[in-house]
């Protein structure tokens, strides 16, 4: 049987209370596969962030359920098993790209030689070994994306959640940080949930959600 990496169970989010509240996700009931590789689309405010980040176990549902049935994840392990790309890199200005590359293993304690091969390996898999020594402010936006990318591969994550990884992108360098995407997911064996507004982002992925006013509609595997 095929591995569950997170189940979502009629889950429902909201900000706010009373005439202020804003339901930014309803009663969604969704699954994601090991390997899986899925786009999510939708307007602007469709809950798309709120759903990745209820998947990501950094938002609680208001209501429902989310599961992780094929994966340990406790709050210790979660950011190990569970990697987020945000839209923006949100690199440390003083430290090289390695150093950014490997903090949170550094952080979470992980054997200096051990940091260095993850780092080496992470770096490789998105296309931007070369620049391990450089310093954020000397690499472009679209290779600092990658680093971020790299950041979240050091951990070797089963799960990996984009939030609109190519928002900030020329179509070149989105494309690029797609090609590394998916490339080090399917080395890694993680599956990979990105979140976009760009038709040809989500053409690279299998399958296809499409998220409307907080809900999401059926999916659809393209042909
Ligand atoms: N922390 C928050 N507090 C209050 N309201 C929020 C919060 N986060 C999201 N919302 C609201 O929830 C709704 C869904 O937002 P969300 O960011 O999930 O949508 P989205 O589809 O990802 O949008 P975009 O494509 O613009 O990023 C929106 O109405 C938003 O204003």
């Amino acid at each position: 049987m095929t591995e569950i990496m997170v189940a979502c169970d009629d889950v429902s989010r909201t900000y706010g209370t009373g005439l202020s509240a804003v339901v930014a996700v309803h009663g969604t009931s969704c699954t994601v596969s090991a390997g899986a590789r899925i786009a999510v689309a939708g307007p602007s405010g469709s809950g798309k962030s709120t759903l990745l980040h209820l998947m990501a176990a950094l938002e609680r549902p208001t209501r429902g359920k989310v599961t992780w049935p094929g994966l340990p994840v406790t709050a210790d392990t979660r950011a190990h098993l569970i990697g987020v790309v945000f839209q923006s890199p949100s690199l440390v200005p003083t430290l090289d790209v390695a150093e950014n590359t490997g903090l949170p293993l550094v952080i979470a304690g992980v054997d200096r030689s051990e940091v260095a091969r993850r780092v080496a390996e992470a770096l490789e898999l998105v296309d931007v070994a070369e620049l391990a020594a450089k310093l954020p402010e000397e690499i472009s936006g679209g290779q600092a994306q990658r680093v971020a990318v790299a950041r979240v591969l050091a951990r070797r994550p089963r799960l990996v959640l984009a939030d609109e990884p190519t928002g900030q992108l020329d179509h070149a360098a989105g494309r690029r940080l797609l090609d590394a995407l998916l490339a080090a997911t399917a080395h890694l064996e993680a599956a990979l949930v990105v979140t976009t507004h760009d038709n040809a982002v989500a053409d690279r992925l299998d399958t296809h959600w499409t998220m409307r006013e907080g809900r999401l509609l059926t999916a659809v595997v393209p042909s």
